[in-house]
């Protein structure tokens, strides 16, 4: 696809810095390049240059690449210009280069979107890149990464050319009903592996819950009787007063949230109001979101007053905890039993053991490396849309063929939405590709 503006936007982080990467894609490269720099360099090859304005005047020295269509980003003419990471000459240029004719700048994500419409990259990549760009812990970027290179994509792809297939089965039965070149252990075969794949989906689906524990956090939730010491763990942990802490029981009354970042996983921290039989309104409805929280946390971390005898706190039935004893300096002699984990936020004993636990937990809930699991809910919709189609096509024995076949089309359509090659053409391919015409 040609578009015939060229587009023009900085494309490293905020300025000043040491380098600025100012970018180009559209039919006008050649020539704003030469103008600027008086000459086009050898493709992909960075070359030291001054940058002149049109009044003879140097913008400034850089290094300039020309990446030749198509083998570039956006599969346009693109070029790049480094120059020093100063506001007044990345304005300056970005100024110069938007008022030549044919040149604009660039809208948000315009580069990865022409690279997409040129066949550069299909929507997961796209989405990745975008992932890999906002990754801030080690897990996200590993994941984003992994995600970039295209395996989600062959395994849809796989399961589109298997539906389409199917569905070519089915389209043939329809036509030549009555010469029963299809025999019925064909048809069979084909709603049973339907079936199958609907199996395949659903638990491809299942993986979603991972992808949300590295991009939103593993939730973990502090919960114990009021002074167990919840919010000086919290704090402890956040390595600041993200909580108020007093000896006055009840202090936390609302949930206070904190985001760490253990072992290059992102774990999230919930402090929340102890639990007892308040008599407070505003206790009882914290106390109330306390439990609520803790219902919905992957782990909970059951804090205990190691010196009193506090009452049991209740957790949801199967739901993974820690039981933590606190305050672990004002005991004195053996150490009590029955903990996971005993910490003083006093001395910081047992704090770094215990992170590492949580990190631990986290890293236990992430996809493994080569785990393919859909990533975003874009996709778990779309997969689950497909499925929706599956099932029906699966189950409606006493439909028309025409209905099932048009479901399992829906279905096929679902997925190649995904990474956005849905083509009505392909579908005539596979049909006419695996059955003679004419015949
Ligand atoms: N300076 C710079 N660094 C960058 C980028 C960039 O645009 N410029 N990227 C921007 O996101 C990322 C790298 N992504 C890129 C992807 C494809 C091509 C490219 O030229 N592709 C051609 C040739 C491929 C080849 O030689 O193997 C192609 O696909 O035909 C360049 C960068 C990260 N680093
Ligand atoms: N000696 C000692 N005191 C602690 C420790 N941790 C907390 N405390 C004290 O215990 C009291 C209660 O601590 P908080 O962290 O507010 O307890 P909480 O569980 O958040 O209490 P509520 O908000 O009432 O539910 C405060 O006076 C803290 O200073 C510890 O490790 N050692």
């Amino acid at each position: 696809m040609m578009f015939a503006d060229t587009i023009v936007a900085l494309s490293s982080g905020a300025l000043p810095a040491g380098v600025a990467v100012v970018r180009l894609s559209g039919p006008a490269v050649i020539d704003v390049v030469s103008k600027l720099v008086g000459s086009v360099p050898p493709p992909r090859t960075a070359c030291y240059a001054a940058l002149h304005l049109p009044d003879g005047s140097v913008l400034d020295c850089g290094l300039v690449l020309y990446f030749p269509a198509p083998a570039s980003f956006t599969g346009e003419d693109c070029a790049e210009f480094q120059l020093h990471g100063g506001r007044a000459v990345v304005q300056a240029l970005l100024k110069h280069v938007a008022s030549l004719p044919g040149c604009r700048l660039a809208s948000a994500g315009e580069f990865t979107r022409r690279a997409f419409l040129n066949g550069k990259m299909d929507l997961l990549a796209a989405e990745a890149a975008a992932d890999i760009i906002s990754a801030e812990t080690e897990a996200q970027r590993r994941f984003a990464v992994a995600n970039s290179q295209g395996r989600n994509s062959e395994l849809y792809a796989s399961w589109r050319t298997r539906l389409l297939r199917a569905r070519a089965f089915v389209e043939a039965e329809l036509d030549f009903v009555d010469e029963s070149d299809v025999p019925d252990a064909a048809a069979q075969a084909v709603w049973s592996d339907i079936d199958a794949l609907v199996g395949e989906i659903d638990r491809h689906i299942d993986g979603f819950k991972k992808a949300e524990i590295v991009r939103e956090g593993f939730d973990v939730v502090l919960l114990g009787a009021p002074n167990a010491g919840k919010s000086s763990l919290l704090n402890a942990l956040a390595q600041r007063e993200a909580a108020i802490v007093t000896d006055e029981p009840g202090t936390t009354r609302d949930l206070i949230e904190v985001v760490l970042d253990i072992e290059g996983s992102k774990v999230r921290v919930t402090d929340t109001a102890g639990i007892r039989d308040a008599t407070g309104k505003v206790e009882q409805l914290g106390i109330q979101r306390a439990r609520e929280r803790a219902s919905r946390a992957q782990l909970v971390l059951l804090l205990e007053d190691v010196g009193l005898d506090s009452p049991e706190v209740v957790l949801p039935k199967g739901k993974p905890f820690l039981r933590i004893g606190t305050k672990i300096d004002l005991c004195d002699g053996r150490p009590p039993n029955g903990y996971d984990h005993l910490v003083s936020c006093l001395t910081g004993d047992g704090l770094t053991e215990l992170a590492r636990a949580m990190g631990d937990a986290a890293k236990a809930a992430e996809p493994v490396a080569g785990e393919l699991i859909p990533w975003r809910l874009r996709h778990v919709e779309l997969l689950a849309e497909a499925v929706g189609h599956l099932r029906r096509a699966v189950e409606g024995e006493r439909l028309p063929l025409e209905l099932r076949s048009e479901e399992m089309r829906l279905a096929a359509n679902a997925l190649g939405t995904i990474t956005g090659s849905i083509d009505v053409e392909d579908l005539l391919d596979v049909i006419f590709g695996q059955f003679c015409i004419g015949k």
